[in-house]
Protein backbone atom coordinates (compact mmCIF):
# COMPACT_ATOMS: atom_id res chain seq x y z
CA UNK A 1 0.00 0.00 0.00
CA UNK A 2 0.90 3.38 -0.89
CA UNK A 3 -0.05 6.12 1.08
CA UNK A 4 -0.06 9.53 1.02
CA UNK A 5 -1.48 11.74 4.01
CA UNK A 6 -2.14 15.71 3.94
CA UNK A 7 1.17 16.16 1.58
CA UNK A 8 2.69 19.11 0.43
CA UNK A 9 5.72 20.42 -1.30
CA UNK A 10 7.89 23.61 -1.71
CA UNK A 11 10.55 24.06 -3.26
CA UNK A 12 13.65 25.27 -2.24
CA UNK A 13 12.81 29.05 -5.17
CA UNK A 14 8.70 28.96 -3.27
CA UNK A 15 7.37 26.93 -5.92
CA UNK A 16 4.44 25.42 -4.53
CA UNK A 17 4.41 21.82 -6.32
CA UNK A 18 1.91 19.66 -4.02
CA UNK A 19 -0.64 21.53 -2.01
CA UNK A 20 -2.60 18.92 0.53
CA UNK A 21 -2.29 15.67 -1.39
CA UNK A 22 -4.37 12.66 0.24
CA UNK A 23 -4.82 9.18 -1.71
CA UNK A 24 -4.35 5.61 -0.81
CA UNK A 25 -2.68 3.14 -4.09
CA UNK A 26 -3.17 -0.53 -3.22
CA UNK A 27 -0.68 -3.27 -3.93
CA UNK A 28 -1.32 -4.61 -7.27
CA UNK A 29 -3.49 -1.56 -8.82
CA UNK A 30 -2.16 0.10 -11.97
CA UNK A 31 -3.10 3.91 -11.97
CA UNK A 32 -2.21 6.41 -14.45
CA UNK A 33 -1.66 9.76 -13.09
CA UNK A 34 -2.92 12.61 -15.37
CA UNK A 35 -2.66 16.54 -15.36
CA UNK A 36 -1.49 19.26 -17.22
CA UNK A 37 2.02 20.37 -17.64
CA UNK A 38 3.75 21.74 -14.12
CA UNK A 39 0.76 19.65 -12.05
CA UNK A 40 2.90 18.18 -9.73
CA UNK A 41 2.86 14.49 -11.32
CA UNK A 42 6.65 14.39 -11.52
CA UNK A 43 7.03 15.40 -7.85
CA UNK A 44 4.16 13.01 -6.83
CA UNK A 45 6.03 10.34 -8.47
CA UNK A 46 9.61 11.47 -6.89
CA UNK A 47 8.50 11.35 -3.11
CA UNK A 48 7.35 7.69 -3.63
CA UNK A 49 11.13 7.22 -4.56
CA UNK A 50 12.16 9.83 -2.15
CA UNK A 51 14.13 12.16 -4.34
CA UNK A 52 12.14 14.76 -2.84
CA UNK A 53 10.24 14.91 0.93
CA UNK A 54 7.25 16.63 1.72
CA UNK A 55 7.82 19.93 3.16
CA UNK A 56 4.46 18.36 5.75
CA UNK A 57 2.73 16.01 5.76
CA UNK A 58 3.52 11.60 5.15
CA UNK A 59 4.47 9.45 2.18
CA UNK A 60 3.98 5.94 3.43
CA UNK A 61 5.15 2.80 1.60
CA UNK A 62 3.85 -0.50 3.44
CA UNK A 63 3.85 1.25 6.22
CA UNK A 64 6.93 2.69 6.23
CA UNK A 65 7.01 7.09 5.93
CA UNK A 66 9.62 7.42 4.21
CA UNK A 67 10.59 11.23 5.50
CA UNK A 68 12.54 9.20 8.90
CA UNK A 69 14.11 7.12 6.63
CA UNK A 70 18.00 7.27 7.06
CA UNK A 71 20.44 8.05 4.45
CA UNK A 72 21.81 5.26 4.51
CA UNK A 73 18.17 3.12 4.54
CA UNK A 74 16.95 5.17 1.42
CA UNK A 75 19.26 2.88 -1.28
CA UNK A 76 17.54 -0.44 0.42
CA UNK A 77 13.78 1.37 0.66
CA UNK A 78 14.60 2.07 -3.82
CA UNK A 79 15.50 -1.45 -4.44
CA UNK A 80 11.49 -1.73 -4.07
CA UNK A 81 11.02 0.81 -6.68
CA UNK A 82 11.68 0.40 -10.46
CA UNK A 83 11.95 3.96 -12.01
CA UNK A 84 11.44 3.86 -16.37
CA UNK A 85 11.98 7.73 -17.78
CA UNK A 86 10.28 9.03 -20.87
CA UNK A 87 14.46 9.36 -22.28
CA UNK A 88 15.67 5.45 -21.16
CA UNK A 89 18.68 6.76 -18.99
CA UNK A 90 20.66 3.82 -19.75
CA UNK A 91 24.21 3.25 -19.79
CA UNK A 92 25.53 4.45 -23.71
CA UNK A 93 28.77 2.45 -23.25
CA UNK A 94 27.64 -0.56 -21.88
CA UNK A 95 25.87 -4.00 -23.32
CA UNK A 96 21.48 -4.50 -23.17
CA UNK A 97 22.94 -7.03 -20.81
CA UNK A 98 25.02 -5.22 -18.53
CA UNK A 99 22.98 -2.53 -18.66
CA UNK A 100 20.52 -4.37 -16.94
CA UNK A 101 23.05 -6.75 -14.62
CA UNK A 102 24.76 -3.44 -13.11
CA UNK A 103 21.45 -2.93 -10.81
CA UNK A 104 21.76 -6.66 -9.34
CA UNK A 105 25.51 -6.45 -9.26
CA UNK A 106 25.02 -3.21 -6.87
CA UNK A 107 23.43 -5.75 -4.69
CA UNK A 108 25.81 -8.60 -4.19
CA UNK A 109 24.19 -11.20 -6.40
CA UNK A 110 26.13 -14.33 -7.40
CA UNK A 111 26.86 -14.14 -11.29
CA UNK A 112 24.73 -17.33 -11.76
CA UNK A 113 21.54 -15.88 -10.02
CA UNK A 114 22.66 -12.34 -11.94
CA UNK A 115 23.06 -14.39 -15.43
CA UNK A 116 19.25 -16.37 -15.02
CA UNK A 117 17.39 -13.41 -13.86
CA UNK A 118 18.77 -10.71 -16.47
CA UNK A 119 18.16 -13.21 -19.26
CA UNK A 120 14.74 -13.83 -17.65
CA UNK A 121 14.01 -9.96 -17.78
CA UNK A 122 15.09 -9.67 -21.71
CA UNK A 123 12.80 -12.87 -22.76
CA UNK A 124 9.93 -10.70 -20.50
CA UNK A 125 10.68 -7.76 -22.33
CA UNK A 126 11.45 -9.71 -25.96
CA UNK A 127 14.92 -8.57 -26.14
CA UNK A 128 16.78 -11.89 -25.73
CA UNK A 129 18.43 -11.70 -29.16
CA UNK A 130 20.18 -8.12 -28.43
CA UNK A 131 21.67 -8.93 -25.39
CA UNK A 132 25.09 -8.21 -27.03
CA UNK A 133 23.84 -4.61 -28.44
CA UNK A 134 25.00 -1.30 -27.21
CA UNK A 135 21.92 1.34 -26.51
CA UNK A 136 22.59 3.31 -29.56
CA UNK A 137 21.86 -0.38 -31.97
CA UNK A 138 18.68 -0.54 -30.79
CA UNK A 139 15.16 2.06 -31.69
CA UNK A 140 13.50 4.23 -29.06
CA UNK A 141 11.27 1.90 -28.69
CA UNK A 142 14.12 -1.42 -27.89
CA UNK A 143 15.88 1.24 -25.13
CA UNK A 144 12.39 1.54 -23.60
CA UNK A 145 12.27 -2.27 -23.02
CA UNK A 146 15.88 -1.93 -21.95
CA UNK A 147 14.95 0.75 -18.93
CA UNK A 148 11.97 -1.47 -18.33
CA UNK A 149 13.75 -4.55 -17.65
CA UNK A 150 16.38 -3.19 -15.80
CA UNK A 151 13.69 -1.06 -13.58
CA UNK A 152 12.17 -4.71 -12.75
CA UNK A 153 15.65 -7.01 -12.42
CA UNK A 154 14.95 -6.78 -8.62
CA UNK A 155 11.67 -7.62 -8.51
CA UNK A 156 10.31 -4.85 -7.08
CA UNK A 157 6.99 -4.16 -5.81
CA UNK A 158 6.33 -0.72 -7.26
CA UNK A 159 7.01 0.19 -10.79
CA UNK A 160 7.11 3.71 -11.87
CA UNK A 161 6.65 5.01 -15.53
CA UNK A 162 7.41 8.73 -15.56
CA UNK A 163 6.20 9.24 -19.65
CA UNK A 164 7.09 6.06 -20.72
CA UNK A 165 5.95 6.81 -24.10
CA UNK A 166 6.48 10.20 -24.27
CA UNK A 167 9.51 9.33 -27.28
CA UNK A 168 7.43 7.03 -29.24
CA UNK A 169 5.67 6.54 -31.94
CA UNK A 170 2.22 5.39 -31.16
CA UNK A 171 2.58 1.74 -32.46
CA UNK A 172 5.79 1.26 -30.40
CA UNK A 173 4.10 3.03 -27.32
CA UNK A 174 1.39 0.23 -27.70
CA UNK A 175 3.82 -2.58 -27.16
CA UNK A 176 5.54 -0.60 -24.05
CA UNK A 177 1.52 -0.59 -22.23
CA UNK A 178 1.53 -4.23 -23.44
CA UNK A 179 5.19 -5.28 -20.52
CA UNK A 180 3.42 -2.36 -17.97
CA UNK A 181 0.32 -4.08 -17.97
CA UNK A 182 1.98 -7.80 -18.13
CA UNK A 183 4.24 -6.98 -15.14
CA UNK A 184 1.12 -5.49 -13.36
CA UNK A 185 -0.98 -8.99 -13.90
CA UNK A 186 2.49 -10.47 -12.04
CA UNK A 187 1.51 -8.54 -8.82
CA UNK A 188 3.34 -5.38 -9.37
CA UNK A 189 1.99 -1.66 -8.43
CA UNK A 190 2.27 0.36 -11.43
CA UNK A 191 2.13 4.23 -11.25
CA UNK A 192 2.26 6.06 -15.20
CA UNK A 193 2.54 9.41 -15.34
CA UNK A 194 1.17 10.40 -19.11
CA UNK A 195 -0.08 12.99 -21.31
CA UNK A 196 -1.31 10.29 -23.53
CA UNK A 197 -5.26 10.62 -24.30
CA UNK A 198 -5.02 7.40 -26.62
CA UNK A 199 -3.49 5.23 -23.83
CA UNK A 200 -5.49 6.37 -20.93
CA UNK A 201 -8.62 5.98 -22.96
CA UNK A 202 -8.36 2.87 -24.93
CA UNK A 203 -6.77 1.17 -21.70
CA UNK A 204 -8.74 1.43 -18.96
CA UNK A 205 -7.18 1.51 -15.37
CA UNK A 206 -7.47 3.97 -12.47
CA UNK A 207 -7.33 7.62 -13.36
CA UNK A 208 -5.93 10.43 -10.54
CA UNK A 209 -5.66 13.41 -11.74
CA UNK A 210 -3.62 16.05 -10.45
CA UNK A 211 -4.09 19.84 -10.98
CA UNK A 212 -1.90 22.57 -9.06
CA UNK A 213 -0.62 20.09 -6.50
CA UNK A 214 -3.66 18.54 -5.46
CA UNK A 215 -6.29 15.20 -6.93
CA UNK A 216 -8.95 16.92 -8.55
CA UNK A 217 -10.13 13.47 -9.70
CA UNK A 218 -9.97 9.76 -8.90
CA UNK A 219 -11.59 7.28 -10.80
CA UNK A 220 -11.87 3.32 -11.39
CA UNK A 221 -11.63 2.96 -15.14
CA UNK A 222 -11.62 7.16 -15.64
CA UNK A 223 -10.51 8.83 -18.81
CA UNK A 224 -7.86 10.80 -19.91
CA UNK A 225 -10.19 13.97 -19.43
CA UNK A 226 -7.86 16.75 -21.78
CA UNK A 227 -7.66 17.44 -24.87
CA UNK A 228 -4.44 15.62 -25.91
N1 LIG B 1 13.60 21.06 -8.49
C1 LIG B 1 12.65 21.99 -8.57
N2 LIG B 1 12.85 23.23 -8.04
C2 LIG B 1 11.90 24.16 -8.12
N3 LIG B 1 10.69 24.00 -8.68
C3 LIG B 1 10.43 22.81 -9.22
C4 LIG B 1 11.39 21.73 -9.20
N4 LIG B 1 10.86 20.66 -9.82
C5 LIG B 1 9.61 21.04 -10.22
N5 LIG B 1 9.35 22.31 -9.85
C6 LIG B 1 8.09 23.06 -10.06
O1 LIG B 1 7.07 22.39 -9.36
C7 LIG B 1 5.86 22.39 -10.10
C8 LIG B 1 5.43 20.94 -10.36
O2 LIG B 1 6.38 20.33 -11.22
P1 LIG B 1 6.33 18.80 -11.70
O3 LIG B 1 7.58 18.51 -12.43
O4 LIG B 1 5.98 17.96 -10.54
O5 LIG B 1 5.09 18.85 -12.72
P2 LIG B 1 4.57 17.77 -13.78
O6 LIG B 1 3.10 17.66 -13.57
O7 LIG B 1 5.36 16.55 -13.67
O8 LIG B 1 4.86 18.49 -15.17
P3 LIG B 1 5.17 17.84 -16.63
O9 LIG B 1 3.89 17.21 -17.10
O10 LIG B 1 5.54 19.04 -17.44
O11 LIG B 1 6.29 16.87 -16.46
C9 LIG B 1 6.14 23.18 -11.39
O12 LIG B 1 5.71 24.51 -11.15
C10 LIG B 1 7.64 23.10 -11.51
O13 LIG B 1 8.15 24.24 -12.18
Amino acid sequence: MIEMQDVYMTYPNGVVALNGLNVKIKTGEFVYIVGPSGAGKSTFTKMLFREVVPTTGKVLIQGVDTSKLKWKEVPYHRRNIGVVYQDFRLLPKLTVYENIAFALEVIEESPKNIRKRVMEVLDLVGLKNKARFIPDELSGGEQQRVAIARAIVNRPGILIADEPTGNLDPETSWEIMQILEEINASGTTVLMATHSKEIVNAVKKRVIAIEDGIIVRDEHRGEYGYEA
